[in-house]
C-alpha cells in the first residue's frame, strides 16, 4: 500500500529534516561547472546538452564539488528533472582517473527498459574518459551477457593453456554496470568471475519502489559483498581456481572512520533517488546509509514538473471513451500516453481506439504483458507513419497501464491522459511524469465522473495543487462521436458497459 502523504507532514528520520533545496539552484552552463572533464563537456555537448540542470549542479556540489562524495546521497527530485545524469555524470568523471578495469559502480533499476534507458545516458559519456559500461537485464542470453561482462582466461576441457590468462584470471570487461536485481543475483550467484569486491559507488534509482519489493535479496546480498573481503558468499570463487582468482584486491578495513564506528573503508558510497522517496525510516534502513544527504525540491514532499499543466475532464462515465476520442481530437496530432489502470482496460480500449479508423488515430498498445519494450512500440508506431505516409500531425497515441509510469523517457510526449483516475498521489506523479520533462511543458487531463472530482482534488492538494481547471471537450464532437459508435456495430463487439472501467 502507498504511504500516507500527510499535509506539510514532517519527516522522522532527523537528516530527513534539514535538506538541500534543490530549488535554490539553477541551470549552470558547462563552462562555469568547477573540475567538469573537458572530454565529459564534449560528450554532453553531443547530447545537445549546453548546461547542468539544477538537481545535477546540487548532486555535483555534493560529489565532485565540496562534498567530495563524504555522505551517502537520497535525492527527492521531480519527474524529468535529469536525476540520470546526476549521479552518470560525477560517477563517470571519478572513475575517469581510475588505473585498473573492475567493475566499481553499480546502477540498480526495478525494470529492463528502465535500465537499458540509463545505459544509453552512461554509454554516451563513459567512452569519453575510456571506461566501459554493461548491462544486465536479460535482455539477451546469460551465456552472451556473461562474454561482455566478463574476461576469461582461455580453457580448453577445464585445462588453461595460456600462461598469461592463467596469471590474470578473470578480469571484468566493463567499469559501470547497469542491472536489474534478478539478473544481477543470477551473475552473483553463477557467474564465474563476477566480483563486487571493488565496488565504490552504488546507486539504487527508483527507490521506493526497489524497496517495495524484496527482488530475491538482492540489497543485502549486494552490502554483504562490498562490506568485506568475504568470499564465502561466492561459492564458486572459492571452488574455482582460489590461486589465480582476483590478483586486484580491495581491502576494506573495518574501523573509525571520520567518526563513524564500525564502517567498512574504503566505503562503498551509495546514491538513492526517486521523484517520490520514501521517508520511512524502516525502509530506509535497508540501505544502511553513511551519514545521509537529503536533497530535495521545496517544502513539498512531492513535487510536480514546473510547467506541467494539470487539467480535469468532467465526462458522464456512459461516454467515457467517446470523450476520450474527442479530446484526442481536440490535441491536434500531439503526442500523448494514455493511462489505464489495468493491462485489460489497456487492451480493450486500445482496440476500441482503433475501431475509430476514420478519425485516423495511430494508437499502439503498452502494458506489462507486451515483450518489446517501450521504446520499440514508439519506434513502429513512428515508423508505421513513414510507411503509410499519413499526414503530419497525425495524432500518436500510446495505452498503457502503470507497466511504464516509472522513469520512462519517451521524447516529444506533450500530453498524458488519465483515463482511470490515478489511486495514489505516486501514481499521479509518475504518470504525469511522463511530459513535462528537462524544463518542457506538458499537459496531464483526467478523466472524471463528477463524483470523481472530490477525491482527486484532494489528492492534488498533496502536491499543492489547487487550481486543476476544467477541460471542455465539445459536448458536439462527442455526439458525432456517439452517433458513429453507435451505428458502427461498435456495441457489438463492445457494450458500452463494459467500457467503463473505473
Ligand atoms: N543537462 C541537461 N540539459 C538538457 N536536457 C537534459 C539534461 N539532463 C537531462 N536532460 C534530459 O532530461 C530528460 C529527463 O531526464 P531523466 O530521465 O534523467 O529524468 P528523471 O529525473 O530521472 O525522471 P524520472 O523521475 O521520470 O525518472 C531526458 O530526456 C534527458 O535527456
Amino acid at each position: 500500500m502507498e504511504e500516507s502523504t500527510a499535509k506539510k507532514s514532517v519527516p522522522v528520520l532527523p537528516w530527513m529534516r534539514s535538506p538541500v533545496d534543490i530549488t535554490h539552484f539553477e541551470d549552470c552552463p558547462f563552462d562555469l561547472i568547477p573540475c567538469l572533464d573537458p572530454r565529459l563537456k564534449v560528450a554532453l555537448q553531443k547530447l545537445g546538452f549546453s548546461s547542468l540542470l539544477p538537481v545535477q549542479i546540487a548532486v555535483w556540489q555534493e560529489t565532485i564539488g565540496p562534498g567530495a562524495f563524504e555522505r551517502d546521497l537520497c535525492i527527492n527530485s521531480p519527474t524529468g528533472s535529469g536525476k540520470t545524469l546526476a549521479y552518470a555524470l560525477p560517477i563517470v568523471q571519478r572513475l575517469s582517473t581510475r588505473a585498473i578495469k573492475c567493475l566499481r559502480a553499480l546502477i540498480v533499476l526495478p525494470t529492463r527498459d528502465l535500465a537499458v534507458q540509463v545505459k544509453e545516458v552512461f554509454a554516451a559519456i563513459a567512452p569519453a574518459v575510456g571506461l566501459s559500461v554493461g548491462l544486465a537485464v536479460g535482455q539477451s542470453s546469460i551465456s552472451h551477457e556473461i562474454s561482455e561482462l566478463i574476461k576469461r582466461p582461455k580453457f580448453e576441457a577445464g585445462i588453461c593453456y595460456d600462461r598469461e590468462y592463467l596469471m590474470q584470471g578473470f578480469e571484468s570487461s566493463v567499469d559501470i554496470l547497469v542491472a536489474t536485481p534478478g539478473r544481477l543475483m543470477d551473475h552473483i550467484t553463477t557467474t564465474k568471475g563476477f566480483t563486487l569486491e571493488h565496488l565504490c559507488y552504488l546507486v539504487v534509482d527508483e527507490t521506493d519502489r526497489m524497496l517495495r519489493e524484496e527482488y530475491q535479496s538482492w540489497l543485502p546480498t549486494v552490502l554483504k559483498m562490498t562490506r568485506s573481503h568475504d568470499e564465502s558468499i561466492m561459492p564458486h570463487v572459492n571452488s574455482f581456481f582460489p590461486s589465480v582468482f582476483g590478483p586486484l584486491k580491495t581491502i576494506r578495513r573495518c574501523g573509525v572512520e571520520r567518526g563513524f564506528k564500525g564502517k567498512c573503508y574504503p566505503r562503498l558510497v551509495k546514491m538513492v533517488l526517486s521523484a517520490t522517496l520514501t521517508r520511512d525510516p524502516s525502509k530506509l534502513a535497508q540501505l544502511d546509509l553513511h551519514h545521509p544527504l537529503f536533497l530535495t525540491s521545496g517544502k513539498r514532499r512531492y513535487q510536480l514538473p514546473e510547467k506541467l499543466e494539470s487539467y480535469r475532464v468532467i465526462c458522464e462515465s456512459k461516454l467515457k471513451p467517446l470523450y476520450l476520442v474527442a479530446l484526442l481530437q481536440n490535441l491536434g496530432g500531439e503526442k500523448c500516453i494514455v493511462f489505464t489502470s489495468s493491462v485489460e482496460s489497456t487492451h480493450r480500449l486500445c482496440t476500441l481506439l482503433n475501431f475509430f479508423g476514420d478519425l485516423k488515430l495511430k494508437i499502439k498498445e503498452y502494458s506489462g504483458l507486451q515483450r518489446q519494450s517501450v521504446r520499440s512500440v514508439i519506434q513502429v508506431n513512428i515508423l508505421q507513419q513513414d510507411i503509410e505516409g499519413l499526414p503530419e500531425g497525425e495524432i500518436q497515441v500510446l495505452v498503457s497501464s502503470d507497466a511504464m509510469t516509472r522513469g520512462m523517457d519517451v521524447e516529444g510526449v506533450r500530453n498524458v491522459i488519465n483515463y482511470d483516475r490515478p489511486p495514489f498521489i505516486k501514481t499521479y506523479i509518475h504518470r504525469a511524469g511522463r511530459t513535462a520533462r528537462a524544463g518542457q511543458a506538458g499537459r496531464c487531463f483526467t478523466l472524471l465522473h463528477r463524483d470523481e472530482v472530490k477525491r482527486f482534488r484532494k489528492l492534488l492538494q498533496k502536491v499543492d495543487n489547487d487550481s486543476c481547471p476544467v477541460y471542455t471537450v465539445p459536448s458536439s464532437s462527442v455526439e458525432s462521436l456517439h452517433s458513429i459508435y453507435v451505428s458502427g456495430n461498435f456495441l457489438d463487439f463492445f457494450p458500452i458497459d463494459e467500457l467503463i472501467m473505473h
